[in-house]
């Protein structure tokens, strides 16, 4: 991995249903860095998260990850964990990992066993999917970023229905990350547990 990339992004206007939600944001995000988006609900926090993604389409402005691949797109060397899990429910727990593994063409980071005992899972990893608890998803998600490496992980409200060991967890994975040269963008209602910078987000572009 590049160890010296760096996420910039210059006056970033974007539009969702026809509407203004942000105009003209600008960061830059070094490796090992963080970046906090804050701001009140329908800000545009997630909405610049899956911009970042590649998911949504900027109205104006551009975006680079200097350093980073650039056969890629941004978005393609990135991880997003959203607010959908976006799990296979028939599929048991270490399946749902093959299968991502496989979606992304083949495991570049921990192995699936190792992903698991990360986030707490070996011993469910032959439970159907279906049967997790919400704290259980979403541990599986995180483990998804731990099999496959990208440099710039995108994470939605990460501590979403996880309880205090797990979110202990996290914030050990997202250091481990940081310290390996990654970057991190978060929306967050929560302080992270983490060094960070943060990105404010008005919520008073909206015309
Ligand atoms: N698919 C969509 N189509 C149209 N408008 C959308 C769509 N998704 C989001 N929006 C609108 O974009 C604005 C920003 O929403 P977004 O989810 O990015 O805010 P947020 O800051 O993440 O909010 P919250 O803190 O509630 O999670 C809101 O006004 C929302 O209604």
């Amino acid at each position: 991995m590049p160890s010296s990339c760096r996420l910039v992004g210059t006056r970033l206007t974007c539009e969702r249903g026809g509407r203004e939600v942000f105009r003209d944001v600008s960061f830059s995000l070094d490796a090992g860095r963080t970046l906090a988006l804050v701001g009140p609900n329908g800000a545009g926090k997630s909405s610049l998260l899956r911009l970042i993604a590649g998911l949504v389409r900027p109205l104006a402005g551009t975006l680079t990850l200097q350093g980073g691949d650039d056969e890629l797109s941004v978005g393609e060397q990135a991880h997003y964990l959203g607010h959908l899990d976006a799990l296979k429910p028939a599929l048991t727990v270490a399946e749902n990992l093959d299968f991502w593994i496989a979606a992304l063409g083949g495991g570049s980071g921990l192995s699936r066993d190792d992903a698991l005992d990360r986030v707490a899972l070996g011993k469910l990893a032959e439970l159907p999917a279906q049967y997790l608890s919400a704290g259980q998803r979403r541990r599986l998600a995180l483990a998804r970023l731990l099999v496959v490496h990208r440099p710039l992980w995108l994470l939605d409200e990460p501590t979403t229905a996880l309880d205090v060991a797990s979110q202990g967890r996290l914030f050990e994975l997202i250091a481990a990350h940081l310290a390996a040269g990654g970057l991190v963008v978060a929306a967050t209602h929560q302080p992270l547990a983490v060094a960070y910078d943060e990105l404010r987000l008005a919520g008073d572009t909206v015309s």
